[in-house]
């Protein structure tokens, strides 16, 4: 199959969506913003070995999830996601079928969280896929929630149980077959789900709200926060959210839970801070969504860095998590 019939064949067949007024096919898309909105643009990429690997992730799986971690980063600002591009890079073992499963996974993440995909880029790669997807959101103008808005007093607070992604990786590649018995965990790695749902819920109250979404762990993530914030974040080990089936395989694997929730990532929920007196109005918001926030820290005065306190005792928390360079090598040979 040539270039221009695969992409036909990835592309045609959808409904026509009345925000889009020059779909695939031109040089580029036009598509209709809303009046008085800002634009949010995210970008994130997945590349075959070192974000999933055939045996880990269905192609539907990769498609789907090219597009949760996009739609997160959206989820992150406090906004909306409207459109995708994708560029797909599929090496010679990659079949046409499969990338078309590959697509059905994305569309229906696209139906999910109302994304029209307006466009892309096809090229071959010499090995492995990649595939890179920017994303376009809204948010209200001036409503944007960054990692630079926290301050001493906030309570830092969580969207949902941390390290399932983690321990569905390792699950998935020490023992596939104990999958069916952890089917939260694999869910998790597998089929993340964006928290458009909180970072909205936090947009809408008209607070000062940092936020950040969990994809390199919530060490990682808090330090960033702490970070953009010129603050000090302290987390409570007690106080993290453990999930039942994560704690069940921590017991069989003989695994530490707080290493995979602290460090794991992947996990796609939201960490947040905001006042401790606009707190619970927050949280009371939240449960009448049927959302648990959960309350996992503090920010206080002190050199931009995160805390643990475990045991009552309090220790520095390194930046630790996942980061390309250092795991794979370019730090540590220079
Ligand atoms: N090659 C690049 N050129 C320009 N800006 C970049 C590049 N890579 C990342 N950025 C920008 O750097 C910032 C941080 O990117 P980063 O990828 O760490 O955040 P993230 O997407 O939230 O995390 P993750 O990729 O782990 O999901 C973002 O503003 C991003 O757009
Ligand atoms: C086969 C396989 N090996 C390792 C991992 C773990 N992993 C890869 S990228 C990443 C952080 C998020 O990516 P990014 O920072 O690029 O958004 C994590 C935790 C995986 N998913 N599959
Ligand atoms: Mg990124
Ligand atoms: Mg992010
Ligand atoms: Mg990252």
């Amino acid at each position: 199959m040539d270039e221009f019939a695969l992409i036909r064949m990835l592309t045609t067949g959808r409904q026509p969506d009345p925000r889009v007024v020059v779909d695939v096919g031109d040089d580029a898309a036009v598509v209709t913003v809303t009046p008085g909105k800002q634009m949010v643009l995210a970008c994130d990429a997945m590349v075959e070995g070192v974000h999933f690997r055939r045996d880990t992730l269905a192609p539907e799986d990769v498609g789907y999830k090219i597009l949760a971690v996009n739609v997160s980063d959206v989820a992150a600002m406090g906004g909306e996601p409207r459109f995708a591009l994708i560029a797909l890079a599929p090496d010679c073992a990659w079949t046409p079928d499969e990338l078309r499963r590959l697509y059905d996974g994305l569309y229906e993440g696209a139906a999910a969280w109302g994304v029209a995909l307006v466009g892309g880029d096809t090229v071959r790669s010499p090995g492995g896929l990649w595939l890179s997807v920017t994303v376009v959101g809204e948010v209200e103008a001036g409503r944007a929630l960054t990692r630079g808005a926290a301050r001493p007093g906030d309570v830092v607070f969580v969207s949902g149980p941390l390290g399932l992604s983690a321990a569905g990786l390792d699950l998935l590649l020490r023992h596939p077959e104990r999958a069916d018995r952890y089917p939260r965990l694999v869910a998790a790695h597998r089929r993340p789900r964006p928290r458009l749902d909180v970072g909205r819920l936090c947009a809408s109250q008209g607070v000062r709200c940092a936020l950040n979404d969990v994809s390199d762990g919530l060490a990682s993530e808090a330090w960033e926060i702490a970070e953009a914030s010129g603050v000090t974040v302290r987390l409570y080990a007690d106080r993290l959210p453990v999930h039942p089936e994560l704690a069940a395989y921590c017991r069989e694997a003989d695994a530490s839970p707080l290493d995979w929730m602290l460090f794991g990532g992947e996990d796609y929920e939201l960490v947040g801070a905001v006042s401790a007196g606009v707190w619970p109005a927050l949280a009371r918001a939240a449960r009448a969504e049927g959302v648990a926030l959960v309350a996992v820290g503090e920010v206080v005065a002190g050199p931009p860095g995160v805390v643990l306190v475990e045991d009552g005792r309090e220790r520095p928390l390194p930046k630790g998590g996942y980061n390309h360079f250092v795991d794979e090598g370019i730090e540590r040979a220079r």
